[in-house]
């Protein structure tokens, strides 16, 4: 085996790569003062010893929104310590893989009983109504005189909303489950990436949870650019990076999602590239090669691996794109889907399952969905578009007969 390289721990490129992975805690969050000043001026009543609100945080992925509440939350905690008969415990936990009402629950009598002597129960096992005394007994036994509960992706309990309704009142006089006030003032703050779910829940928990609501923009590409700066002096050696590497990166993040999320991974793609080259610098080049690479890979086995339904609801927007159609609002895009099913045979889902389809795809860059707010009357409505090059998404497809007949059906107008 003569041919076999060898590893080193010389890094020439990166002087600490872990700044770049996704479960970094930076110390800095930048170009969010706005939101996060008024996040924070949410937690007011708080410090005046008062009722705190429920928060309902929403945006899409990668947007600061758990890293803004981590923050915003350690400065409540920081402000109340200057403060007479206040005192905060702030609980921030991740819904991910919390799928109904009784894992938050459970999961939450563990989190609050972490810092006294009584021991975690079981995930398991427990009729519900007994998980809940425990849980609203931990906050009525908490020794600080708030309480302020984060849950994070809130929108994997689905409609499994009960704790959200149960936790966002508890401190109402009529309440079921009630805690005084007198002992503990508990607050609320769900967290989803999935704008949807406000609209899903169940119209109680909605007026509950979503009175007051901090939204979370996308970054424009000069606030991706902030980001990077910062980030990159902390990543890469000093003089690593050629002037042009970390503009063209925001300018292809801001593009395909305006996530910092996105813009990271490829700044960490993009020196990945150049080390396993040994080149000595980053340059345009490898952004453009680490975002090629990225896009490709992702799409394309995000469409492969999409149930029937899916692929429908892929190629409609594909076909839309092709026919000049897009943005589309809703009902435009379910009449086309109702017709693609028509061609293919296949029986159609309702218009929010569609919706819940398309959310996916915008969660995975291959759509993009804009909201316009047309005020009090208009209500909210949705737009979609493409946010992924459509050979992309082609290219998933190709394999699937049942949309590449459907596209010859319709004169292979994009199957060519
Ligand atoms: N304004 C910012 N300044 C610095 N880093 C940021 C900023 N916004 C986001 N990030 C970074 O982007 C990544 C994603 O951020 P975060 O986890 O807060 O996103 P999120 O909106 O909660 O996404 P998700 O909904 O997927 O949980 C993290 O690595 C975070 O450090």
């Amino acid at each position: 085996m003569d041919n076999l390289g060898h590893l080193t721990p010389e890094d020439e490129i990166f002087l600490d790569e872990d700044v770049l992975r996704d479960d970094y805690d930076p110390s800095r969050i930048l170009e969010r003062d706005e939101v996060l000043n008024r996040y924070l001026q949410m937690f007011s009543e708080v410090i005046r010893g008062k009722r705190p609100r429920n928060v309902f945080v929403y945006g899409p992925t990668g947007v600061g929104k758990t890293v803004g509440t981590h923050l915003v939350l350690d400065r409540v905690r920081e402000d109340a310590d200057g403060v007479d008969d206040v005192d905060v415990t702030a609980v921030q936990m991740e819904c991910r893989d919390l799928n109904t009402s009784y894992q938050v629950a459970v999961n939450l009598v563990n989190v609050l009983r972490e810092s006294t002597p009584r021991s975690s129960i079981s995930t398991t096992g427990y009729p519900e109504g007994d998980v809940y005394d425990m849980l609203f007994d931990e906050l009525r036994k908490a020794d600080t005189t708030h309480v302020l509960i984060a849950l994070d992706e809130i929108d994997n309990i689905g409609t499994s909303d009960n704790v959200l309704y149960k936790l966002g009142r508890c401190n109402n006089r009529n309440s079921a489950k009630f805690v005084d006030p007198d002992d503990t003032k508990v607050g609320l703050i769900g967290i989803t990436n999935d704008s949807t779910f406000r609209d899903s829940l169940d119209p109680r928990v909605k007026s509950t949870l979503c009175e007051h609501e901090i939204h979370f923009p996308p970054y424009d590409a000069n606030e991706l650019r902030t980001i990077l700066k910062d980030r990159a002096a902390d990543a890469f050696h000093d003089g690593v990076l050629t002037d042009d590497v970390v503009p063209i990166t925001a300018a292809f993040a801001a593009k395909r999602s305006g996530y910092a999320r996105t813009a990271l991974d490829l700044l960490y793609t993009a020196g990945d590239l150049a080390r396993s080259s040994d080149d000595d610098v980053v340059t345009e080049q490898h952004v453009r090669q680490a975002e090629e690479e990225i896009q490709q890979g992702a799409i394309v086995s995000e469409i492969t691996s999409l149930s029937p339904q899916g692929k429908l609801v892929a190629y409609t927007l594909l076909a839309l794109d092709n026919e000049g159609e897009l943005p589309a609002k809703m009902d435009a895009f379910y009449a086309w889907y109702e017709h693609a099913a028509r061609l293919t045979e296949t029986d159609t889902v309702t218009a929010r399952t569609v919706r819940d389809l398309l959310n996916d795809l915008v969660i995975n860059g291959v759509a993009k969905m804009e909201e316009i707010n047309r005020g009090q009357r208009g209500g909210r409505h949705y737009r979609y578009s493409l946010a992924a090059h459509p050979e992309m998404i082609v290219d998933g497809l190709t394999e699937d007969d049942t949309i590449t007949e459907l596209d010859e059906q319709r004169g292979g107008k994009i199957f060519r």
